[in-house]
């Protein structure tokens, strides 16, 4: 695994910048944004974002209160990169799971350190790239050559993620992926999904069963499903509704660990489960991507108001 230094590159100086500042938390390095119009936080490992507020509003992410900041950890909540693969290798597809060399779940991107490639700003915006060469330094637990490519864009209407992943290899890459966007909710039990109506889904928690969905998406207890679509979705909290639009996906991820699971997450206080759900833009199961040599394919999501 990369033994890069986590300290900020030196030729980025904070004074370039107007709204973004390196800061450290834990023992991680992260990017905060005080731009007049919202604040972000955005951690160097993983290109892991923890925090956007607009504006005079509340946390739009949901992130653990016993989240712990240290390197080659998962960081619980926030926007979790799952890149080459996600969830169990052993549920993948064979062409992706024939790459991968561990049994960790959602690949290695969101414990990896990213590169800061640029910041740009304006009385409007805050886009910041990051990188991640997936080269051979990860060779002990991934085979296979690529470019992951992501970019944040902030502003009052919400806030985009776009992956680019680009086959660097030589031969066809397989790779399954996800943004795992944890979102709060004031009552887990008043919170639903919409937009899923009429969908197949695998029920992962029913020994994969395909199912359709029938009507909005609710949450009662433990919930982990695979729906086979990437279609807009609007999720309703009590006094908050967020729309999720998806660009280069074709699976969503519906997930809330319920109290037996949440019991046996790390990083994750036994009642948080009431507190927030999972709604991630995936390339899952059949979703999967195939790369020739130098093809390109973006996964994104804008999340704003509802
Ligand atoms: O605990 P983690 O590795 O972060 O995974 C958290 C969750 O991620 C996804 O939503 C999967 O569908 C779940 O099965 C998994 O439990």
């Amino acid at each position: 695994m990369s033994e890069s230094s986590n300290k900020p590159p030196l030729f980025l100086s904070p004074g370039q910048w107007s709204f973004t500042r390196w800061t450290t938390i834990g023992q991680l390095e992260a990017l905060e944004v005080h731009h007049p119009l919202f604040e972000a936080r955005l951690f160097l490992q993983g290109a892991h974002l923890t925090r956007f507020i607009p504006r005079n509003e509340p946390d739009w992410l949901w992130l653990s209160p016993s989240a712990r900041f240290e390197p080659g950890r998962a960081i619980r909540g926030g926007i979790p990169i799952c890149w080459p693969w996600f969830g169990d290798p052993a549920r993948n597809a064979p062409e992706v799971r024939k790459r991968i060399k561990t049994p960790d779940a959602h690949g290695f991107a969101r414990t990896a350190l990213w590169k800061l490639e640029d910041v740009s700003e304006s009385a409007h915006e805050v886009e910041i790239c990051l990188s991640l060469d997936a080269n051979d330094d990860f060779a002990d637990v991934w085979n296979g050559r690529a470019l992951a490519l992501l970019t944040f864009n902030f502003s009052v209407r919400g806030c985009r993620l776009a992956l680019t992943t680009t086959n660097l290899g030589n031969e066809p890459l397989a790779f399954s992926q996800a943004l795992h966007t944890y979102l709060p909710t004031a009552d887990i039990e008043r919170s639903r999904v919409l937009g899923l109506g009429y969908t197949h889904y695998i029920d992962t928690l029913k020994n994969w069963e395909y199912c359709t969905q029938s009507g909005p998406v609710y949450f009662e207890g433990e919930i982990d499903r695979i729906y086979e679509s990437g279609e807009p979705l609007i999720v309703v909290t009590p006094g908050i509704t967020r729309k999720l639009t998806a660009v280069g996906s074709d699976s969503t991820v519906v997930w809330n660990p319920g109290p037996d699971k949440a019991a046996k997450l790390s990083d994750f206080p036994d009642s948080a489960w009431r507190a927030m759900l999972c709604v991630e833009t995936a390339n899952a199961a059949s979703d999967y991507y195939v790369l020739n040599e130098g093809q390109s394919h973006t996964l994104g999501v804008l999340i704003g108001r509802g």
